[in-house]
Formats: C-alpha cells, structure tokens, sequence
C-alpha cells in the first residue's frame, strides 16, 4: 500500500481578539488542531468525524493547502500542501458543502469543460470520467441549467462530477449529504460507493450523519478539541464501548418471570412482558430462539444492530484523546 495523506503532529492555532471591557480588546489563542496524526493509504476510504468545532475543517484546510500548520509535518500525495498548492490540485478533488468550484452563471456543462482546460486533461480522459459521472449520478436532466437554477441535490451531484473530472487520487468530502433530501443522498452515497469499490481514490469524508459513514468507510477517525479520541473501524469502536447486537421476542403471552439464557442477558422488558429484548454476548440468534421456544409461544423475533449515533454520542460525551 502506498501513503497518500501522511500527517504527524498537525497543529492549527488562530489568534482571535475578544472584548476586555467597553474599548479594550485581548488576544485569545485558539487550539482548533492539536498534534493530529493522520496516515491513509491508497484506496482507503476514512470517515472523519467529530462535534462541531472539533477541528474537522482546519485539517481538511492543512491537508488541502488552504491553511499553513502552526506545527508538524504534512504529506499529501507526496507534497507539501501549501508550498506546492498548485501541484497538488492536480491530485485532490474537494467538495466543500459550503463553497461551489462552478461557475454560477454558466450551465454546469460549459463549467466542466472550462475545468477541463484549467486542468489541461485530455479531451478523451475528460469525455470518459463525464459519461461515467453522468450515468451514475443520472445528471443529464439538468446539464444545460445554469448552476444559480440548480436545487441542492442537482447542484451537490454537479460538484462531485468536477471534483472528479480531473482524476485525482484523493477526494476530499466536507458534508457531502447535509441538507439534501433522501434521494440525493442516497445517489451521493450510492456514488461514493462505488467510487470506493473501485479502488483507486482514497476518500476522506468528514459529514455529522453518520449514516454516510457507515455506508460508507471502513476506518472512522474521531476527533475532538482537536485531538484524535478514536482511530479504527466502526466494529472497534462498538467493541471499545460494549455496544451490542439485541435479540427483541414478540411473545404471545407474557412470562411469570422472563426466562434467563446463557450468553444472552436480558436487556429490558417491554409491553407488559410481552416484549423481551435480550443482548447478544456470548449466545447467538438461534440460541435465544431455542432457549425461548420450549418456554414461550414465539409471535416474532429480530434483531437490532447496535446503533452508531448511540455509541457515537457516548464517545464525544466521554472524549479522551488517545496517544
Ligand atoms: N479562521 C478562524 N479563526 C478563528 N477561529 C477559528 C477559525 N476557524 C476555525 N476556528 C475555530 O477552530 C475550532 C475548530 O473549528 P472547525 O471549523 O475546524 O471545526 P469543525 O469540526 O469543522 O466544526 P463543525 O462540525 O461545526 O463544522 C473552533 O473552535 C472554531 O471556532
């Protein structure tokens, strides 16, 4: 595998002036990134995650070149991002939600080929990367709209396709999905899906719904004030903080005393005792369902996933950087 985003030590601080009394003002130090060590290798795709003003944004800025570190090291497909900016965007696409790369007046057609010029890609590599974009995320319905006429959705799929069009090998994603409805989403994630299928972009997605990244990245980082609280797959992270698989019976009659079964603590009881939810250790689905069926009329059975916002929220609640 070979390094693409290599960081060690990323460190961002702003000086802001806040008021000190009716005229005076004081200087204020800001730590927005605070010694963040970030390896990803080719074809990886990361879900960077973390509440708001974790610091999400000031590393997408350092690893984009947009922001000069206070301190540590940055490589981004081998480059200093910000002493070889113009370089680089030759290798990154973005897609920031707030900030558009087309060109607000012009149909979004003539704004991809006008990037194919700023971006000297050959007409053929450009035509291929355009027809693939335009099939998967089904833009031919509004290529000859002005951008400023786009909805959110038509504009967000637009921005995708130029971030591509000059074949990057990392894209960076900063809240791809926020605010579009469920069908744009899911065509957004269906894209990134299969553009991390094929293998040869590394993504980095840092977004608040966390649905995106459990679709989506097999690595999840976590940050908060600044620093890295987690590093490892969205498994790890339910391992980390006990979260379990949970079997809920549908009972026809409730139990004198709901039955205890190896391997499978009882969670809670609900609807007067019909309902009994038992958490997955040890045992598996099959031995609840044995374990219940000589002992009570089964009406259903299912089982519930453990819920990412759920342990999500409990890390941010319990944040402790790990060094
Ligand atoms: N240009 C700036 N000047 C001063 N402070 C800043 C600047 N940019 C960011 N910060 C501060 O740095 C911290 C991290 O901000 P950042 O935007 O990176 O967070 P974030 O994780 O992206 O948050 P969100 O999820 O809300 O977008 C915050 O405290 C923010 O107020």
């Amino acid at each position: 595998m070979s390094l693409v985003i290599d960081a060690q030590g990323l460190r961002k601080e702003f000086t802001v002036r806040v008021k000190a009394g009716r005229l005076r003002r004081r200087k204020r130090v800001v730590t927005a990134v605070d010694g963040v060590d970030l390896r990803v290798d080719r074809g990886e795709m990361l879900g960077y995650i973390g509440p708001n003003g974790a610091g999400k944004s000031t590393t997408l800025k350092m690893l984009t070149g947009v922001l000069t570190p206070s301190a540590g090291e940055v490589r981004v497909c081998g480059l200093r991002p910000v002493a070889e900016r113009t370089r680089l965007a030759l290798g990154v696409g973005v897609v920031f939600g707030q900030r558009s790369q087309l060109w607000w007046d012009l149909p979004l057609r003539d704004s991809f080929d006008l990037l194919r010029h700023v971006y000297r890609v050959p007409a053929d590599a450009h035509a291929a990367r355009l027809r693939r974009c335009r099939g998967l995320l089904d833009l031919d319905g509004f290529l000859d709209t002005p951008v400023r006429q786009l909805s959110l959705g038509q504009r967000m799929r637009g921005e995708l396709t130029a971030a591509l069009l000059h074949g990057p090998q990392v894209l960076f994603l900063d809240e791809p999905t926020i605010g579009l409805d469920v069908v744009s989403k899911q065509a957004v994630r269906d894209f990134l899906a299969e553009l991390g299928r094929a293998g040869d972009t590394t993504l980095v997605l840092t977004t608040h719904d966390l649905a995106d990244i459990e679709r989506l990245c097999r690595r999840l980082v976590v940050i908060d004030h600044g620093r890295v609280v987690h590093d490892g797959t969205i498994a790890d992270l339910h391992g980390r903080y006990g979260s379990r698989r949970l079997v809920v019976a549908e009972l026809d009659a409730p139990l004198a005393t709901p039955p205890v079964l190896p391997g499978a603590p009882l969670a809670r009881v609900e609807t007067d005792g019909r309902r009994l939810v038992y958490a997955l250790e040890s045992a598996g689905v099959a031995q609840v369902v044995s374990g219940l069926a000589g002992l009570a009329t089964l009406r259903d059975i299912s089982v519930v996933e453990p819920d990412i916002e759920e342990v999500v929220a409990r890390l941010y609640r319990a944040a402790v950087p790990v060094r």
